[in-house]
């Protein structure tokens, strides 16, 4: 299947972030946003948004002319180049005991690593995001402290790179959501090639709201690495899904957000335990009973 870009670039974080937001609501949807800062040195942020059909031209010319941005330049990518690619340029990923690696690097692993093998596709979580990286390193340290998860939900799992860690060091069977079907596609293809098919449950929900996730609550681990709104959206759902002493790490949080996302969770009864920033890129650890 083609993939289609639409790039374009604009001054201003918010600017580019609130752009990313409304992309979202383009007609075919995208499959994917990024927001990012040029490193030439303009100050300029460039937004971009995957797409498996063509956008609709006006549509882009009237979200453009709206935040005060380039024209959208839109281009297909040929998928199969764009996978190839991004298997080039990945380098692997050493995230506490997690080592995080495409096929071409499986000569890399060190022998007392958990791996967890990620090959490039039309999917979130290479580890290489302060995000994903975030999460992984919070559930190392849990682990470290003796946790262990019995019963794990990743809501948003893009390519289950958090699913599959926990499975990698704990017994039982870890749920892997996400709102967007190709993601569970892929997700399943990663829990197959990492051997964790039979470990790792992968199904399409919006937040909890699918019967196997329902079944299955309350946990004792929920990660969630989407991003503020849909965080604090879900907070009164967390709070119900979360079981008594049990966890939940969150991540898809700006540095400068952490604090209203704390506050929302505290006041839902899951307190702070523990934050880590990444770059621009907050992880929090919280926990339903404080510490
Ligand atoms: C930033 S990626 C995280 C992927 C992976 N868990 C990681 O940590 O690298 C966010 C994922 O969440 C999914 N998502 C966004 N909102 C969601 C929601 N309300 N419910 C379930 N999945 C959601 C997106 O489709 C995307 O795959």
């Amino acid at each position: 299947m083609p993939t289609f870009t639409a790039l374009t670039t604009l001054p201003g974080r918010t600017s580019a972030e609130n752009l990313g937001e409304a992309m979202e609501n383009l007609s075919p949807e995208p499959t994917g946003i990024g927001v990012f800062e040029m490193e030439d040195g303009s100050g300029l942020w460039e937004v971009g948004g995957y797409f498996t059909e063509p956008p609709d031209d006006t549509a882009l010319a009237l979200l453009a002319a709206a935040f005060g941005a380039q024209p959208f330049v839109v281009s297909e990518v040929p998928e199969t180049d764009w996978v190839a690619h991004v298997r080039r340029e990945l380098a692997p990923v050493s995230a506490g005991r997690f080592f995080v690696y495409g096929s071409h690097d499986a000569d890399k692993v060190p022998p007392e690593a958990e791996p967890l093998l990620i090959e490039a596709a039309m999917a979130f979580g290479t580890g290489h995001h302060g995000t994903t990286l975030g999460c992984l390193r919070a559930l190392d340290r849990l682990a470290g402290e003796g946790f262990v998860g019995q019963n794990v939900v990743d809501i948003g799992c893009g390519t289950a790179v958090l699913a599959m860690a926990a499975a990698r060091i704990w017994p039982g069977t870890v749920l892997a959501s996400d709102i967007d079907q190709v993601a569970v596609d892929v997700a399943r293809t990663n829990a197959r090639a990492n051997g964790l098919e039979d470990r790792i449950r992968c199904v399409e929900a919006a937040g909890f709201d699918a019967p196997a996730l329902k079944e299955a609550s309350p946990f004792d681990l929920i990660f969630a690495n989407i991003l503020k709104g849909p965080l604090i959206a879900l907070a009164p759902d967390m709070s119900r899904h979360l079981q008594q002493g049990g966890f939940a790490i969150l991540s898809g949080i700006l540095n400068e957000q952490a604090d209203e996302v704390i506050s929302v969770y505290s006041a839902a009864g899951i307190n702070l335990v523990h934050r880590e920033q990444i770059v621009d890129w907050t992880t929090l650890t919280l926990a339903t009973i404080a510490r």
